[in-house]
């Protein structure tokens, strides 16, 4: 873990770019370090890298390219780190009330037959000094095993940090896997979900079901189950398709941004937000990970003999996941970004609180 630390110290004290990420329950914490400190952009979705992508449907993601970066793993050993949170944010109540105002705005454009679902957002603000990504890497995956957690800098983009419960998209040959999530309870709340909830995640499912249809051979849709998130509660549907021959870079596009993020009908819902959402998302709600590395894939012991090397292939995997629960610094300031499912039988202050229990996942750790 020291080597971790001190390569992760050298690039923020050089202002070097750098990603450094741990897949949900992996043993070993991978980094990219880009040996220039350019701003590259993905030019086709067949390159090698880790890309991190806005949440503009139409804008290019920013890569860290496999073949110009050092790309190291670190051995996950048991480590604990001394967890001095303090932090807190005292609410706002201007900031509190300009939202409930956007909330309720939100509710009536779909109760008008506007639209069938929002997912309106927020950023909070506050004076930070962060001394050391390092820590902040290794207190997301103490606290978050099971998320998707990284730390992403570029001296021209600043520094971003998350822990991710939803993945977009899994490949593996033809294989593709996404989820459905959407929902959100505190852990410790002894209630069943409600109508509004089992609705707003059901769009989710439904839309990307209909967006994968015309890409895919075969399709499965998992039952519905409940997926803890730190401390927080979604649910969730799996979605399998083995694909027809279509380019990720397609199904990105047909999936991004789901309506789990931006809402129903997308075009519309996305609007909508630009016009009334009053701020930039920049990355978050966009998605982010590794596109076409290498994974190593050993055969099953009946197929081998003794050239065993030669039954070990390689094949290429991408594991992308939607940037949700995450931050990010500059200027001294941290803005942590949170948001939620908004349909017709949405109530505001309810809306409001799970914002306010969403942004606990990033305060845990500051
Ligand atoms: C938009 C966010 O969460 C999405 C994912 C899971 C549950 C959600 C919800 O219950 O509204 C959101 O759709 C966020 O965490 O900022």
């Amino acid at each position: 873990m020291q080597k971790l630390r001190e390569h992760i110290e050298e690039r923020w004290s050089s202002q070097m770019p750098f990603v450094a990420y741990h897949l949900p329950n992996a043993t070993d914490v991978r980094c990219f370090f880009p040996k220039d400190s350019e701003l590259h952009y993905l030019q086709r979705y067949d390159e090698a890298g880790f890309i991190f992508s806005s949440f503009e449907p139409s804008s290019q993601p920013i890569v860290f390219p496999e073949v110009t970066s050092k790309v190291l793993k670190f051995k996950l050993i048991d480590y604990e780190v001394e967890s001095k949170s303090k932090f807190r944010i005292k609410e706002n109540l201007n900031e509190k009330e300009g939202y409930l105002k956007l909330l309720t705005d939100a509710i009536d454009t779909i109760k008008a037959d506007e639209l069938i679902k929002i997912v309106v957002s927020r950023k909070i603000s506050a004076e930070y000094d962060l001394q050391n990504p390092a820590q902040l890497l290794l207190e997301l995956i103490q606290f978050y095993p099971e998320a998707f957690t990284y730390v992403w800098f570029h001296p021209d983009v600043g520094l971003w940090a998350g822990a991710s419960p939803e993945f977009l998209a899994k490949t593996y040959r033809t294989q593709f896997k996404t989820m459905a999530l959407a929902g959100t309870k505190r852990a410790g709340e002894d209630r069943d979900w409600t109508e509004k909830e089992l609705d707003e995640q059901q769009i989710v499912t439904d839309e990307i079901v209909n967006g994968l249809k015309k890409h895919s051979k075969t399709l499965e849709v998992s039952e519905r189950k409940t997926d803890k998130a730190g401390g927080l509660l979604h649910l969730r549907t799996d979605i399998t398709a083995t694909l027809e021959s279509a380019k990720l870079g397609d199904i990105l596009k047909e999936l991004h941004p789901t309506p789990a993020v931006c809402g129903l009908p997308k075009e519309k819902a996305y609007k909508y937000l630009q016009a009334n959402e009053n701020y930039d998302r920049r990355f978050y709600t966009g998605y982010f990970g590794e596109l076409n590395m290498p994974h190593h894939n050993q055969r099953s012991s009946r197929t081998r003999n003794q050239e065993n090397q030669a039954y070990k292939s390689i094949v290429r995997a991408s594991n992308l996941y939607v940037n949700l629960r995450c931050m990010n610094y500059e200027d001294g300031k941290i803005n942590i970004y949170v948001g939620g499912g908004i349909t017709k039988d949405s109530i505001p202050e309810e809306e409001w609180t799970e914002t306010v229990n969403k942004s606990r996942t990033m305060l845990k750790v500051l």
